[in-house]
């Protein structure tokens, strides 16, 4: 690579190798695509483009429902060969989707969790949290968060995606030519055995922050590119810090600039540093200096083995529309952020659970191709609110002169003496599941906590056996939910029956405990936290979509359920 190039690169978020051993990585095959036999053009029902946490999550999630896909990758292996791990901390809801994927327990197994968070300011510690005890964190069969590299959950899926069959993953598969009508898109790839073409019905545009397809379709976007540089150290120590996440906003250590610190897999630390503005990547990520850095945290006498080291810069982007004709931009390919708050590698994650099922739905006949569009005004929403937040922390971090500095100064001031002054002091603000208030698939209603996710909270089954929500989302198989909570009445009940047999809808009554079954499909819930995750109170149903959504809430099971479900199979062009 030539010292521009590796300039260019550097001031991206897309972490550059520079020392240490790196990581090892799996390989994968390249097995020569069918169509490089020559023969008529195949069409494929989804292609999707590129082989990161974003596209094997929707790989496997279409896995899951059955629904044939081809993944194009133009490198042999996940991760990016050279370079870190991009994403680091899982959100409780990214592992609930792993969970329902299949992986949840693997990504446990390796992973470290974690839930209290500190922040300092020189000595002093200014803000704290646990997710544990904050909302409703430990009523999920998830924890809050748990660290691991990124390239292990990519492994890990696909693992199951080659278990669950039906998604063929090309690697070594790049593509070099794209273009669409009305009716398909046509893809040109380059393979080690030669060029091929293909055609497809919908794509997938998960090729991330450099993608090519966003340049090919000129897609708009707005951009925001700052001065500031970091540098992330990958480090194995002799001694352990606490397995928490402590950021420093002016570390003594660094220059009073700020630190992060988490705690990874195969007890490798992240230690990532603020350096000056417009610092040199090449010299900050030199081995020598990383290492007096490192010793001026730890001590001297602490053993370090550097794993990866990479410099990197503050860019955030994010698309006008998550769609553009027959391609579907997700992860980075939608919008980028710094790492602040974790919100890159999760978004990616939920954009995937989004778009699957409502192709799923689309191409099995149960739902209209209108709902598509529904994946634009969620994710987009959830794009926009996560680049948003995100540059709120990066400028606390890297304030402007003037009134952001004095501001800044201020609340590190007021923080250390004063406990009201700490929720002022932003080092991120972790990434939740983003809320929808705009869909036109949910039917909002005042009081209704519709567009909201529901957590993977724990009932009862009939027989007393403990049951998760994941469980009932895995018995419907891609269909709708409707929990009907507490005594209907015959009529509604007879209601129901019929709208489970007309629309790709399953339903399950909600009961306390001694309370009489009057459906066949019953589950109890003794601590009420199926109703809590639902939001309602007393006699009510709740619409919960496959990717754990509620659609809409409601009391009687009357024509506005009805209106409910047909809006959220995109079969209603109004909106509530
Ligand atoms: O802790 C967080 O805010 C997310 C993880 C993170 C943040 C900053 C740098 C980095 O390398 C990871």
């Amino acid at each position: 690579m030539s010292a521009t190039a590796y300039r260019d690169t550097a001031l991206t978020n897309n972490y550059e190798f520079t020392s240490g051993a790196g990581y090892v990585l799996p390989e994968y095959d390249f097995v020569p695509p069918p169509e490089l036999q020559g023969g008529p053009l195949v069409r494929h029902p989804i292609v999707i483009v590129g082989g990161g946490i974003t596209g094997l999550t929707m790989a496997c999630s279409l896995a899951r429902l059955g629904v044939r896909a081809v993944l194009l990758d133009e490198d042999n292996t996940v991760g990016v060969k050279g370079a870190s791990s991009r994403g680091i901390c899982y959100t409780q809801k990214s592992l609930e989707i792993f969970e329902r994927l299949g992986i949840f327990e693997r990504i446990a197994a390796k992973g470290t969790q974690w839930s209290v968070g500190r922040t300092f300011a020189g000595d002093d510690e200014v803000y704290s949290f646990d997710l544990r005890q904050q909302g409703n964190f430990h009523l999920s069969s998830q924890p809050p968060f748990i660290n691991i590299q990124q390239f292990y959950i990519e492994a890990f899926l696909v693992d199951r995606i080659q278990q669950l069959g039906g998604v063929e993953l090309r690697w070594q598969n790049r593509l070099t030519a794209f273009e669409q009508n009305a009716e398909c898109a046509t893809l040109t790839v380059e393979t080690p055995a030669g060029t091929y073409r293909m055609e497809a019905e919908h794509v997938i545009d998960a090729t991330g922050s450099v993608s090519p397809l966003r340049k090919w379709l000129a897609v708009p976007f707005d951009s925001r590119r700052g001065d500031d540089r970091w540098c992330i150290a990958d480090v194995r120590f002799t001694e352990h810090p606490p397995v928490e996440r402590h950021t420093w906003i002016e570390a003594p250590f660094n220059e009073n600039r700020a630190v992060w610190q988490h705690l990874m897999a195969d007890d490798v630390w992240r230690i990532d540093y603020q350096m000056a503005p417009n610092a040199d990547p090449a010299y900050v990520s030199r081995e020598d200096v990383v290492r007096e850095r490192l010793a001026r945290q730890f001590g001297s006498d602490v053993g370090v083995e550097i794993v990866w080291v990479g410099p990197y810069a503050y860019r955030s982007e994010c698309v006008h529309a998550m769609r553009h004709g027959r391609v579907f931009l997700m992860g980075d390919s939608a919008k980028v952020v710094s790492p602040f708050g974790a919100r890159g590698g999760n978004t990616g994650v939920a954009d995937a659970d989004n778009l699957a099922w409502k192709l799923a739905a689309v191409l099995r006949g149960k739902a209209d191709v209108a709902l598509l569009q529904s994946y634009h005004d969620e994710r987009l929403e959830a794009a926009q609110q996560n680049v948003c937040v995100t540059n709120r922390t990066a400028r606390f971090l890297r304030p402007a002169d003037g009134a952001e500095r004095v501001f800044r100064h201020a609340a590190i001031g007021l923080a250390k003496q004063y406990p009201f002054a700490r929720s002022l002091i932003n080092t991120g603000r972790m990434a939740v599941a983003n809320p929808y208030s705009r869909s036109g698939a949910c039917t909002y209603a005042a009081g209704s906590a519709a567009g909201q996710s529901v957590q993977n909270v724990s009932f009862c089954w009939a027989d007393g056996s403990a049951g998760r929500v994941n469980d009932l989302l895995n018995w419907v198989e891609g269909d709708l939910l409707v929990l009907v909570f507490g005594e209907a009445t015959p009529a509604s009940l007879q209601r129901l029956r019929r709208l489970c047999l007309d629309a790709p809808v399953r339903s399950v009554q909600v009961l306390g405990v001694r309370d009489a079954a009057q459906a066949t499909e019953h589950v109890r819930d003794p601590q009420g936290h199926l109703q809590g995750a639902c939001q309602v109170s007393g006699n009510a149903w709740a619409l919960v979509r496959p990717d754990g959504y509620l659609a809409a809430t409601g009391d009687a099971i009357n024509a506005r359920l009805v209106t409910a479900i047909e809006r959220s199979l995109g079969l209603r062009g109004d909106t509530p």
